[in-house]
C-alpha cells in the first residue's frame, strides 16, 4: 500500500507578497517591469523549489514537540565512536560508522554525528553517490545498549526515535544516490539503516537480521516503513516475526539487495565501481534523477508530478540538455 505523503506542497505564506507583486507587474507593460517580472518569476521558482526541499526535510519539528538541541544534548552524554564521511572528486562520498570494538553500535554521539554528516552532505554541491559502510569488516549492530539501558522510559525513547527517523530520512531523501555496502552483520537499527538507502549489497558472509523481536522491540527508526517499500508486507511480516538472520542469497531472492559482492577482499572498490554505472553524468542531472524518485516514492501521485514538472524545470535548457541537443546525440 503506497505511504501516506510526509508533505504537502502548496505556497507558502511567506511567498503570498511577492506573488500579489507578481499579480501587479503581470498587468504593467513597461520593459523595465517586464524584466523585474522575469527575474521576481525565477525568484518564485526557486523559492517554490527551496521551500519544497525543506518542506520534505524532517518528519519530527517543533510543531510535533521535538526539539533537536535538546536531544543533541542528551544523546551527547552516551560517547563512543565516530561516523566519519570522505568526499571524492567523482562526486561519491563513503559515510563510516566507527566504532569497530562494539561492531559499530550506536552511541549517544554517533546519532549527533551521522545527523551532522548527513547535513554536511545536503550541501555537497558536487555529489552524486554515496556508500554507507561500517568500520572493521562489520557494518552496524544497531544501537549501543549500553546506552540504550539508560534510556530506558517510553517517553525519552520515542523521543529518540524521532530523531532517528529524522536523520535516517534526511538520508534517504539525499539528492544522492546511496547504497548501503553490508559486510559482516547488519543488527536491529543497523538492519534498519541499510534500508534507508537506496540500494544494499551484500559481500558473501555477511548477514542482515531484524533482531527487534528478541529484544522486545520493534523497528523504530523507520525500518519497518521502509521495508514495506521494499520487500512488500508479507516478507516484512516474515522478516520481522521470525527475526531470522537474512542470508544474501536469501536477501537478493527476496529484494532485499541489489547484488552479491564477490569473496575478494576490496568490497569498498567493488561497491565503488558499482554505483558509478549509476552515477556517471552531470552533477546536475544525477541529482535530478534522484529528486523526481524521491517525489514518487513519497508523495502522492498528482503532488508528485508537480514535484516532477519543477525538477524537470531545473535541468530543461540547462548545459546538459543543451550540449546533448547541440551534438544531435543518438542512442543507439
Ligand atoms: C531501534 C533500534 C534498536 C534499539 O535498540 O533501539 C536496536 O538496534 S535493537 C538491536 C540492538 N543490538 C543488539 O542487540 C546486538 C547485541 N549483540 C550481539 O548480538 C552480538 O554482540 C553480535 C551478534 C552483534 C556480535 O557477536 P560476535 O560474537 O561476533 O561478537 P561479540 O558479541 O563478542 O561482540 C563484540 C563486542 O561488541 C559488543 N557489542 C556488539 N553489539 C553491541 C551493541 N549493540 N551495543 C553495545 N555493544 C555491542 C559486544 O558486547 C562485545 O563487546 P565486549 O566488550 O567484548 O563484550
Amino acid at each position: 500500500m503506497k505511504q501516506r505523503p510526509v508533505l504537502y506542497i502548496c505556497r507558502p505564506r511567506t511567498l503570498e507578497r511577492p506573488y500579489k507583486a507578481l499579480e501587479h507587474l503581470n498587468g504593467a507593460h513597461s520593459l523595465r517591469s517586464d524584466m523585474a517580472a522575469c527575474t521576481l518569476r525565477r525568484f518564485l521558482k526557486f523559492s517554490r523549489i527551496t521551500q519544497m526541499q525543506h518542506r520534505t526535510i524532517s518528519v519530527y519539528t517543533e510543531t510535533h514537540g521535538f526539539h533537536e538541541d535538546a536531544l543533541k544534548k542528551k544523546l551527547s552524554q552516551f560517547s563512543g565512536g565516530s561516523v566519519d564521511l570522505s568526499l571524492d572528486d567523482s562526486g561519491i562520498g563513503v559515510l563510516t560508522l566507527n566504532n569497530p570494538s562494539r561492531m559499530n553500535a550506536f552511541t549517544g554521539t554517533m546519532m549527533v554525528e551521522l545527523l551532522d554528516r548527513v547535513k554536511e552532505l545536503e550541501d555537497w554541491k558536487d555529489g552524486k553517490g554515496l556508500i554507507v559502510r561500517g568500520a572493521g569488516n562489520t557494518f552496524c549492530s544497531g544501537s549501543d545498549l549500553k546506552a540504550v539501558k539508560a534510556i530506558s522510559s517510553s517517553h525519552e525513547g520515542m523521543k529518540m526515535c524521532m530523531y532517528m527517523q529524522n536523520t535516517l530520512t534526511r538520508l534517504s531523501r539525499l539528492p544522492l544516490i546511496s547504497v548501503a555496502l553490508v559486510q559482516g552483520k547488519a543488527l536491529g537499527g543497523g538492519a534498519e539503516l541499510s534500508t534507508a538507502c537506496d540500494f544494499r549489497l551484500m559481500t558473501p558472509e555477511s548477514e542482515i537480521r531484524f533482531v527487534h523481536k528478541h529484544m522486545g522491540l520493534v523497528p523504530g527508526w523507520g525500518g519497518a516503513a521502509r521495508l514495506v517499500h521494499i520487500i512488500g508486507g508479507r516478507c516484512s511480516l516474515q522478516l520481522l516475526s521470525s527475526a531470522h538472520k537474512v542470508n544474501p542469497e536469501q536477501a537478493l531472492g527476496m529484494g532485499l539487495i541489489d547484488a552479491i559482492l564477490s569473496s575478494g577482499d576490496r568490497p569498498l572498490d567493488e561497491t565503488h565501481k558499482w554505483l558509478s554505472q549509476f552515477t556517471e553524468g552531470p552533477v546536475e542531472v544525477i541529482q535530478a534523477i534522484k529528486k523526481v524518485v524521491v517525489s514518487g516514492r513519497e508523495q502522492q501521485l498528482e503532488a508528485a508530478l508537480r514535484t516532477e514538472k519543477d525538477i524537470f524545470g531545473t535541468v530543461w535548457g540547462g548545459p546538459s540538455n543543451l550540449q546533448a541537443l547541440s551534438q544531435g546525440t543518438k542512442h543507439k
